[in-house]
């Protein structure tokens, strides 16, 4: 496998008017290599777009090595540029044009041939609403035009930053299945969120960012396997004595209607298995409870305050003037 995407030891900082330096990542390194479905997670102003930003030449890193198939960037950026579909923050469209015309207009000015419009209005699931005014779609059929737009050129590496941002569970479920065919078509996509579960059900792979740094990364089911089990399913015959016994030993149990026990407390195996099998009650069933994504995501970026941010708040506090240093007037982009 090659790499699509390094980054190390990216470094960013911010001045702010009032707040001074707020450095936004801190020596973050991530590989994505070809084929993935990379997840890219972090709580609010962890830093992701500032990295998607810096890996598209749209911020000047203050230091650190980015890579883009291959091509340093920000410097030979332009030599694959035409192999990198991104959109990164929301989009804005001509409500007044058609989600055709608005293809159509984009492959005209990215020199691609206008017969690709209606495939990837196709591929993103729009073929039939191609002549509709933009302003007659949802959120999620905006969204998935923004991404018809980044699929034009047939890109070999699709970053999208949020793309669920703000769709309900059925936009998220058709941007899920849309994000789930590129992949299989061989497409490489980097998708940033916070939607724990949504980045579970699409991505293959993951990596964490918190405070600017990278916490944790690899395959989803190998991030997840790395946290043990905080909570154990029990069965015995008699869930109530089990209940009884299990608790005087110092652990926590929640007796389930249909007679499991979730046993919890960081307990080990044996100790679940002896302090029962001790009094003659023999246990039917010891599984451990696997963690989600959420709750690993959840422990590991357990208070992640953001470097410059010592109340944790979000920094995109719209009252603070923010002198803006390195930031470029595109909201999107197609790299
Ligand atoms: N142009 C800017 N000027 C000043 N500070 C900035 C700028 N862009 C980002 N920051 C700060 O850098 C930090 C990281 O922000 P960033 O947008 O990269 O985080 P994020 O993980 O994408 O967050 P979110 O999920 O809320 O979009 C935040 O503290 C943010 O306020």
């Amino acid at each position: 496998m090659s790499a699509v995407i390094e980054i190390a030891g990216l470094r960013k900082t911010f001045r702010t008017i009032r707040r001074g330096r707020r450095v936004a990542v801190d020596g973050f390194d991530m590989v994505v290599e070809a084929g993935q479905v990379h997840g890219f997670l972090g709580p609010n102003g962890s830093g992701k777009t500032t990295t998607l930003r810096a890996l598209l030449g749209l911020v000047n890193a203050d230091a650190g090595e980015l890579r883009v198939l291959g091509a340093p960037a920000p410097e030979q950026l332009g030599r694959v540029t035409g192999r990198v579909g991104a959109i990164v923050e929301s989009p804005q469209f001509f409500g007044n044009f058609t989600g055709h015309r608005t293809l159509r207009l984009l492959a005209v000015a990215g020199g691609v041939p206008p017969s690709r419009v209606d495939e990837v209005l196709d591929q993103v699931g729009l073929r039939e609403r191609g002549e509709d005014r933009v302003r007659s779609y949802s959120l999620g059929m905006k969204q998935r035009l923004a991404v018809a737009s980044a699929l034009l050129k047939n890109p070999e590496l699709l970053i999208l930053d949020e793309p669920a941002n703000g769709l309900d569970p059925a936009g998220i479920r058709e941007m899920r299945d849309l994000m789930r065919t590129l992949a299989g078509s061989g497409v490489t996509v980097l998708v940033s969120s916070h939607i724990l579960a949504e980045i579970q059900l699409i991505c293959d792979h993951v990596t964490i960012i918190a405070r600017g740094r990278r916490v944790a990364a690899g395959r989803v089911d190998d991030v997840l396997a790395g946290h043990d089990p905080h909570e154990w399913r029990v069965r015995v015959a008699e869930s109530e004595r089990g209940a009884g016994l299990l608790r005087e030993a110092g652990l926590t149990v929640a007796v389930h209607p249909d007679d499991v026990l979730v046993v919890g407390g960081a307990p080990e195996p044996e100790l679940i298995s002896s302090t029962l099998g001790g009094q003659g009650l023999w246990v039917r069933e010891l599984t451990p409870v696997r963690p989600d994504l959420e709750s690993v995501f959840l422990d590991l970026t357990a208070g992640a305050t953001p470097p410059g941010q010592p109340d944790g708040t979000d920094a995109g506090d719209a009252d603070e003037p923010l002198v803006e240093l390195d930031r470029t007037d595109g909201r999107r982009v197609d790299a």
